[in-house]
């Protein structure tokens, strides 16, 4: 017998919810844990507050001598909350944060000791940070890298630690973290859109761009996760036959809430509620043991933040509560996969949503100016936002299950389809002033305020309108949101800038009014931006040829994907906005096809292991009970074995056919690694990881996943997918 499946499922039977340490109003623990304006007035000095908020909403800098009473206070806090240590917080090109913990103790004369942190510690500090991603930008031997105080996100404390949200710079002042690139291209956003909004009203100062992203995962009993080497090692199933129910009955989808995940979605709240997350949906998804957690949306650099936190807290409750999370964007074969929906809008520090249609034509025509640039932006910029969401995991994920295909296009829905097609036909040049009439009024002037929802229907659009926001649903799970938010700010920043530029010419060459410049540039926008728009099914043959005609990018996998990242286009675009310049804009391509190559390579590895030494093996020994079965019955019979043994025999031969090729395969596609690995254009070789290693995968997990049908359950070793996705 499989004693480690038979062992791990017998422990997950008996595991019982774990009680809630939750109690009270959430709205009274809400930010408890984090360093915000209220524990700020408790602590700091009124100079000191007033430097903090000034940098949160002007970006001043703070001196030094208010750094340091700002510590005092921060630190205070920190150990009324508990804290012993502080850490500067930041999020480098792994994808996951990263913290190196100093106690605040520090030793005196006399056998003394004090807590102290220092404004200098508070503000910048160089980790030896040597190990992480940096796409060539350092050197080992001159390998340091700085991390510096990004105050517009709150400190905050957990467990014991004093957690401080930074930056992550080399010292030559490149840019190795996400957060870097994300500040400048919501500074680039801001200025932007602010112009534009300019024309509609004077008023406003700031624009903002938020984010609501919606985390979906899968929580596994922790035995049963852990009992799966390639769950443990790659996050996902390398193999596994479907079960005979997987997700047809779409029983599991919004269903009640099992109760084990229950008690851990409320720990995990708790838990987020302290540390001033604030989320607020949870339910089923649609496979079985998959589910969702969303917050309220936030401005986008904290909501970066609080994402990157909830996947590390997510984790660790998930040890409390014996579950593995698997934020993977495809753990198994045949089910859903996993996705990290980014809903994005812009606002004004005046209080208006510039992607919600208003209640007047301004409004109106205010509103349809974003939307329909951000439309264009997306049209100019499909390959870019394609190459965002990239990854080894996402291509799994991308085109099925109600995932986006490969394709980036835009979903508006119906009525904001008709009124395009209105707009599109304003006169060009000078408008009449009936024309002028009748466009506010029955156009711009008809799109009702909330627009009647039917957006979300469309799940397989990557970029869907959704009444006051976009979509982006083709982020994946795993990752970091600011990747697709530092793409998307930048385009849209971009497109900005250029409509803004051409509305002031026609203004200024063509003696144009504002209103007739800004009909006359949508006009033009809305022609070319057809492309890009797409109500269809996106997963439909007919739509890769269509897309394939608009002159739309079609990367199926992460290498091609990515190519783009080094286009002339793409590097000016970052480098013109202040966002990334080349060296950063490389450095990153560099990352992350060099994380493709190793996840194809480790999972490569895991498969290479699993299917030799514990398929083939067990496929060997039940073949031995089978062959003593024959040879019993042959003693025993005589010449009539053949007929009592028939079915036996051939089951004998099957094995041997399926062991036979695994080994071929995987003997194969160790040399084809061997190849790969010679190869040292990193572009070539993720290539070749692609197209050369990957394809043996689907082949070794078919053998494989037939012996899993034919094998004496009880020597099975590898937990199956009956077991990891309806034990609970
Ligand atoms: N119902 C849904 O929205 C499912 C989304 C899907 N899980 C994805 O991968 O994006």
């Amino acid at each position: 017998m499989s004693t480690l499946r038979f062992n791990a499922l017998k422990t997950s039977l008996n595991r019982a919810p774990l009680q809630n340490k939750e109690s009270g109003r959430r709205s009274e623990i809400f930010g408890f844990n984090v360093f915000n304006e209220t524990a700020m007035r408790q602590y700091l000095s009124k100079h000191a507050l007033n430097a903090v908020l000034q940098a949160v909403e002007k970006g001043t800098k703070i001196d030094r001598a208010t750094a340091d009473h700002i510590s005092t206070g921060m630190k205070e806090w920190a150990i009324s909350k508990g804290a012993t240590h502080y850490t500067h917080w930041f999020q480098p090109l792994t994808g996951a944060t990263a913290e190196k913990h100093d106690a605040f103790f520090e030793t005196m004369e006399a056998g003394l000791a004090i807590e102290r942190f220092e404004g200098t510690q508070l503000v910048q500090q160089e980790p030896d940070a040597s190990s992480f991603p940096h796409g060539g930008l350092r050197n080992t031997f001159e390998a340091r890298g700085y991390t510096a105080w990004d105050p517009t996100s709150p400190a905050f404390v957990y467990g014991t630690t004093l957690c401080i949200p930074t930056v992550f710079v080399a010292y030559t002042g490149e840019a190795l973290d996400y957060k870097t690139p994300l500040l400048r291209a919501l500074q680039a956003v801001d200025n932007a859109a602010t112009a534009v909004c300019k024309y509609f009203d004077k008023n406003v100062k700031k624009v903002t761009a938020s984010l609501g992203w919606e985390q979906e995962y899968f929580l596994v009993d922790e035995g049963l996760a852990r009992s799966r080497p390639d769950i443990v090692l790659t996050g996902r199933t390398l193999l596994g036959h479907s079960p005979a129910k997987g997700q047809q009955l779409d029983d599991h989808y919004f269903g009640t809430i099992p109760a084990r995940a229950m008690a851990y979605m409320r720990d995990l709240e708790h838990e987020c509620m302290l540390l001033g997350i604030p989320v607020k949906t949870r339910h089923n998804e649609v496979a079985p043991n998959q589910f969702e957690l969303a917050p309220i949306y936030e401005e986008t650099n904290l909501a970066v933040d609080h994402n990157s936190l909830l996947m590390d807290i997510m984790k660790k409750v998930a040890k409390r509560h014996y579950f593995m999370v698997l934020m993977h964007e495809k753990p198994f074969a045949g089910v859903n996969g996993s996705g990290k929906h980014n809903n994005w809008s812009l606002s004004t520090d005046t209080g208006i949503n510039l992607l919600s249609p208003g209640k007047t034509p301004m409004s109106n025509l205010q509103f349809l100016t974003f939307f329909i640039n951000t439309i264009k932006a997306v049209l100019t910029y499909e390959e870019l936002l394609r190459a965002a969401i990239a990854s080894a995991s996402n291509d799994h994920r991308l085109g099925a299950n109600e995932a986006p295909p490969a394709i980036i296009s835009v979903f508006i829905g119906e009525q904001l389809t008709a009124v395009l097609k209105e707009l599109e036909t304003v006169t060009k040049g000078k408008l009449s002033p009936k024309e002028k009439t009748d466009l506010k009024l029955n156009v711009v002037g008809k799109i009702p305020e909330i627009l009647l929802d039917n957006t979300d229907r469309n799940r397989t659009s990557p970029f869907a309108f959704t009444g006051n926001k976009f979509e982006f649903r083709a982020v994946g799970s795993s990752a970091n949101c600011a990747n697709p938010m530092i793409v998307l700010n930048s385009i849209v920043a971009k497109q900005l800038i250029d409509f803004k530029d051409e509305v002031d010419e026609l203004i200024e060459k063509k003696s144009m009014k504002k209103d007739d410049a800004v009909f006359n540039v949508l006009r033009e926008y809305i022609k070319a931006s057809k492309a890009i728009l797409f109500e269809g099914n996106g997963y439909s043959e007919e739509w890769e040829i269509e897309a394939k005609k608009r002159g739309l990018s079609n990367n199926k996998t992460t290498p091609e994907a990515l190519k783009v990242k080094l286009s002339k286009p793409s590097i000016a675009l970052f480098e013109n906005l202040g966002v990334m310049n080349k060296l950063e804009s490389e450095a990153r391509y560099e990352i992350e096809i060099e994380e493709y190559i190793l996840r194809i390579q480790i999972e490569s590895r895991v498969l290479g292991d699993i299917a030799r030494n514990h398929v083939v093996p067990t496929a060997v020994r039940y073949q031995n009970i089978l062959i003593e079965n024959v040879t019993g019955l042959k003693t025993i019979y005589g010449d009539m074995f053949k007929k009592l043994a028939k079915e036996q025999l051939m089951l004998i031969e099957e094995i041997s056919d399926h062991i036979e090729a695994i080994n071929s395969l995987v003997t194969q596609m160790i040399d084809a690694r061997k190849l790969c690995n010679k190869q040292t254009d990193l572009s070539k070789k993720a290539n070749d990881y692609c197209k050369k290693v990957k394809p043996f995968f689907e082949e070794i997990r078919y053998h494989c996943d037939k012996l899993e049908l034919m094998i004496d359950d009880e020597l099975w070793p590898l937990t199956k997918y009956r077991e990891l996705l309806f034990t609970n």
